[in-house]
């Protein structure tokens, strides 16, 4: 799966809602490459790859390539919500956005027959997604070669203000792991990321994953860094909720021991990562929100050059 022919490399400019729909096309394309790049990607410890399930018997590859098709045109319909409502109040935007959010669970759902597989990435890319309409109408005809990896991250950071006061600083029984963990621990989780503007990302997975590719490497061992960099400092919902603070603590140490003993550079790198993946599967430990975070990075690494189009866009 990769980009339609007819969306994929073609210059993106604004020239009315057709534009906009074929922004969305390309856009909605690239988030479900991101995706796949992710699940494919392997090793990675505690999560389906192509080495095994990780810690989940509910879900493997495949269920990943269904939940990344069914959600394509829910990606889509994020760009076109965002360039409506480009004039719109940035805060105002996330009550605008849920409703297709909740959509895209549905949509998930029924690919995975009940599995979560994406709840997350449909959070995170909801909000990427929308970001990005607005910032293509609102700086329009220039906006496209401006709209940079800060930028769309400002603009995820003022729709997602308030969100972690406004949902989980309210009192009241919690209905989801994230709201239990923030009550117990202070973790913020998919909120606290969103609301900060994906700086996990902005700061750390996505100048590792462009470091890797100067030096050299190959898109996957890239996205081996990115990804070791972010288990070794997201707080992920997912690993506090299956194994506590100590699960959580764990994951992180373990991973910085693997960046000490210098990361992807180091001969052993793959055997390390595989070991660690047989510890976290012994532990139930599984970083879900680190893989959504992974495809975040590789859609902000690419997604520049894409709207700047042209050939160009398909070299990495
Ligand atoms: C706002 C929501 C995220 C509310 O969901 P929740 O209250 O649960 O919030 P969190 O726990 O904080 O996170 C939910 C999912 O987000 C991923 N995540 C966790 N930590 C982080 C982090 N630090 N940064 C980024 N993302 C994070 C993670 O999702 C991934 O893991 C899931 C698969 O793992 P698994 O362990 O299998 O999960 P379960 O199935 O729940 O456990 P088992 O039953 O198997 O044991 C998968 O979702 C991955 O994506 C967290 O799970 C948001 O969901 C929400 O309100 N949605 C409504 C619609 C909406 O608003 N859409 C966007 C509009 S712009
Ligand atoms: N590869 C993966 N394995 C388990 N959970 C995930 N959530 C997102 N990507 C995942």
């Amino acid at each position: 799966m990769g980009p339609r022919p007819e969306t994929a490399g073609r210059p993106v400019r604004l020239r009315g809602r057709a534009d906009v729909a074929r922004l969305a096309g390309t856009l909605a394309d690239l988030v479900v490459e991101a995706l796949l790049r992710e699940v494919w990607l392997t090793p990675k410890p505690g999560l389906v790859d192509r080495r095994n399930t990780g810690s989940h018997r509910d879900m493997d590859v495949a269920t990943f390539e269904r939940s990344a098709a069914a959600l394509r045109p829910g990606f889509a319909d994020f760009v076109m919500l965002g360039a409506e409502c480009a004039a719109v109040p940035a805060d105002a935007v996330l009550a605008l956005a849920r409703p297709a959010g909740l959509a895209c669970e549905r949509a998930m759902f029924r690919a995975t027959g009940g599995v979560n597989t994406h709840k997350g990435s449909i959070f995170a890319f909801g909000l990427l997604l929308t970001a990005v309409g607005r910032l293509w109408v609102a700086g329009a005809p220039s906006a496209g070669p401006s709209i940079d990896a800060d930028a769309v991250c400002d603009e995820v950071a003022r729709i997602a203000t308030g969100i972690v006061a406004r949902e989980l600083r309210r009192p009241g029984e919690p209905r989801t792991a994230g709201e239990r963990l923030f009550q117990a621990h202070g973790l913020t989780g998919a909120r606290g990321e969103a609301e900060s503007g994906f700086a996990t990302v902005r700061h750390g997975a996505l100048p590792a994953l462009q470091r890797a590719l100067a030096a050299g490497h190959d898109a996957d061992t890239a996205l081996a860094a990115a990804f070791l960099h972010l288990l070794a400092r997201n707080a992920d919902t997912n690993l506090a909720a299956r194994g506590g603070i100590a699960g959580l603590r764990f994951a992180r140490a373990e991973a910085a021991r693997v960046e000490r003993a210098g990361g992807v550079e180091a001969p052993g790198f793959v055997a390390r990562m595989e070991a660690l993946d047989d510890a976290f599967i012994a532990k139930n430990l599984s970083p879900g929100g680190s893989a959504d975070l992974l495809a975040v990075t590789w859609t902000l690494h690419r997604l520049p050059r894409l709207l700047r189009s042209g050939p160009a866009s398909r070299s990495y």
